[in-house]
């Protein structure tokens, strides 16, 4: 059996687990470009407690579906590296779910900025 950890080494491997996706994963910085990028607009725009939850929901729904996917393509690979159809249904699916993340993103993004970039281009125009 495997020694217990303590909640510092825990802690540790989870941030080695993040680390290890924004090294190897280029659709990972994308997401945390956008997110802060978001982030920022929110703030711009001083979004209401609500939309600032969505918003976060959002960010985090995506972020998580990128590293399970990256967990599941590491162990995908690590058991089995010749082509099978289980392997490829993995990984189909955990990139289904990054997918499925991406799009409530993309949607919540629109219903919270639709109004404010609107009024804003107004002013501008
Ligand atoms: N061992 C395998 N057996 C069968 N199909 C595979 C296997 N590995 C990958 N595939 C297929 O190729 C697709 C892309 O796999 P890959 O590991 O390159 O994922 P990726 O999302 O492109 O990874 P990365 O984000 O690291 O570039 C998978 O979604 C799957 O359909």
């Amino acid at each position: 059996m495997k020694p217990a950890h303590s909640w510092r080494s825990t802690f540790r491997y989870a941030l080695e687990g993040i680390g290890y996706t924004l090294r190897t994963q280029i659709n990972m910085r994308v997401h945390v470009v956008i997110a802060l990028g978001v982030i920022a607009a929110g703030i711009v725009f001083r979004i209401s407690r609500m939309e600032w939850l969505f918003i976060l929901a959002a960010c985090a729904f995506v972020i998580t579906a990128e590293l399970f996917n990256t967990a599941v393509e590491a162990v995908v690979d690590l058991v089995s590296p010749k082509v099978h159809p289980l392997a490829k249904a993995a990984k189909d699916a955990a990139a289904g779910a990054v997918l499925l993340a991406a799009v409530f993103a993309v949607i919540t993004g629109g219903v919270v900025f639709y109004q404010p970039v609107l009024t804003m281009l107004r002013h501008l125009l």
